[in-house]
């Protein structure tokens, strides 16, 4: 007994393998297992052994230093987490330097709960090596801030881009890649933020937002929201919330939530003498018959007032129909709106992207055969398509009229001239960007170091 070490209750571990020069480890005699704070995790075979790779932050209260490491996969275990759900916890051997002692220690990824220490140090690592006297911290080595500064030094990235936030629920979309590609390629530091994930402290000192795990989110330059319509509620209150913290969000959430009200869109429109088709809407299903009457009667088309990919947009081919849709509608107490519908578009429209007040790329959709939405999502074909003078400004001036930064606008050629269909807040890039070639992305990028100024 009496030639075991005696450890006090923090201790500095190195991990020379795994390339972290210096972690402090809580003390945790109450742990089987030791582990260590991860992200990033991936299991990669090579040949017959699994091995793992994850990204260790080792500082506490410091994300801005990352180390990539590598380590032998030993197990998968499940573990319960203090909210009670069970989760599988990959556990791997590497070698671990403790003043004098070096050796082979087991390591669980914990991906996910709040550590204030980065490195939990358990049972397994201490029976018979060290005896721990709770009240002492550092008995095997002590290391000053210099010192463990120096041993850092290499690590610390000069900061050279922006610190872009991008707001989103699902980061293998096409447009969230691009998104993300765009930035790095522009030599900005772009994090995939969750929106559901992030949660807000209201509070005139110290607003936060903090995002699962518990890290506050700080230091961010710029924020693209890309809110998808389920969440548009929640999101645009964390979009105030990072308008709050001064972090510029290329789509501000006044802007994001009127463009998703058709009907509150729709009246700004035509206050602002922008042309879209006769559009009618009312509460009580008694009037139905004169709404009808009032956008010049059957065939037109019913819109629920908040929809995207086409999927609330309905034509109705008589009166009788319409009546009867919108007395439905209206009996599930759904709003909807009814408008006139332009035949003479043919199954076509328009699509332009606008950034910053500019129409940066336009495409024409054409619906498919017996099918009048030519939304991509309903089977229509994009092609590229020069739009005229009034088209552009009708499409400029929309975004402007709603405040957008970045705006998809759809427009419908008509025998009164083109007509506003409605703003996208999101526009996808996918479409456009095959359609025309054109490197949206980068485009949106360059639209937010030009409003901060930034240059590299
Ligand atoms: N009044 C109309 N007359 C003729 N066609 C129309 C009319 N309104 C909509 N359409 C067609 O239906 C498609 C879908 O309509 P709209 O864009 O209003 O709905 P959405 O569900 O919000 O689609 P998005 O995914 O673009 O948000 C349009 O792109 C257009 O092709
Ligand atoms: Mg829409
Ligand atoms: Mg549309």
């Amino acid at each position: 007994m009496t030639d075991l070490q005696i450890i006090g209750s923090e201790e500095w571990c190195i991990f020379e393998n795994l390339g972290i020069p210096a972690i402090k480890a809580r003390v945790d005699s109450g742990a089987k297992t030791s582990s260590i704070q991860a992200t990033n995790i991936k299991v990669v075979n090579r040949g017959a052994q699994e091995w793992v790779k994850f990204e260790v932050n080792p500082l506490q209260e410091n994300r801005s230093i990352t180390i990539p490491c590598e380590a032998k996969l030993v197990d998968r275990r499940m573990v319960k987490s203090s909210s009670g759900i069970s989760e599988e916890r990959l556990v791997v051997r590497t070698l671990v330097k403790m003043g004098e002692h070096k050796f082979d220690l087991e390591l669980t990824l914990a991906n996910r709960d709040t550590m204030e220490f980065r490195m939990l140090l358990g049972r397994e690592a201490l029976m018979d090596r060290f005896i721990v006297n709770p009240a002492e911290s550092f008995q095997v080595q002590s290391f000053t801030d210099d010192e463990v500064n120096k041993k850092y030094a290499p690590f610390y990235k000069e900061k050279t881009g922006l610190k872009i936030g991008l707001l989103a629920s699902n980061p293998n979309l096409y447009s969230n890649k691009r998104i993300m590609e765009a930035a790095e390629a522009r030599g900005h530091e772009i994090v995939f933020l969750n929106a559901e994930l992030a949660y807000m402290k209201l509070d005139a000192h110290s607003p936060e937002i903090r995002y699962r795990g518990g890290n506050i989110l700080k230091e961010y330059d710029a924020v693209i929201p890309r809110i998808k319509p389920a969440v548009t509620f929640y999101g645009c209150a964390l979009i105030r919330q990072f308008n709050t913290l001064g972090v510029y969000c290329q789509n501000s959430a006044e802007a994001i939530s009127q463009s998703r009200d058709k009907l509150f869109s729709s009246q700004l429109f035509a206050k602002n003498d922008i042309h879209i088709p006769i559009t009618g809407f009312a509460k009580s299903p008694m009037d139905t018959k004169d709404l009808i009457k009032m956008v010049n009667g059957a065939p037109l088309i019913i819109k629920l007032l908040e929809s995207t990919q086409g999927k609330g947009v309905v034509l109705a081919e008589t009166n009788k129909a319409a009546e009867s849709v919108i007395n439905a509608f209206k009996s599930v107490n759904t709003n909807i709106l009814v408008q006139e519908f332009i035949k003479e578009a043919n199954g076509q429209d328009i699509r332009c992207f606008v950034i910053n007040g500019k129409v940066v790329a336009s495409m024409q959709r054409q619906a498919e055969k017996g099918e009048f939405r030519a939304n991509i999502h309903q089977g229509g074909k994009a092609s590229i398509i020069k739009i005229t003078p009034e088209e552009r400004k009708l499409a400029q001036k929309a975004a402007k009229v709603l405040n957008l930064a970045v705006a998809g606008v759809d427009i419908i050629r008509s025998n009164k001239g083109p007509l506003l269909l409605e703003v996208n807040s999101s526009p996808g890039l996918e479409g456009i960007e095959n359609a025309t070639g054109k490197d949206l992305a980068n485009a949106m990028i360059v639209a937010i170091e030009k409003k901060l100024r930034f240059h590299n």
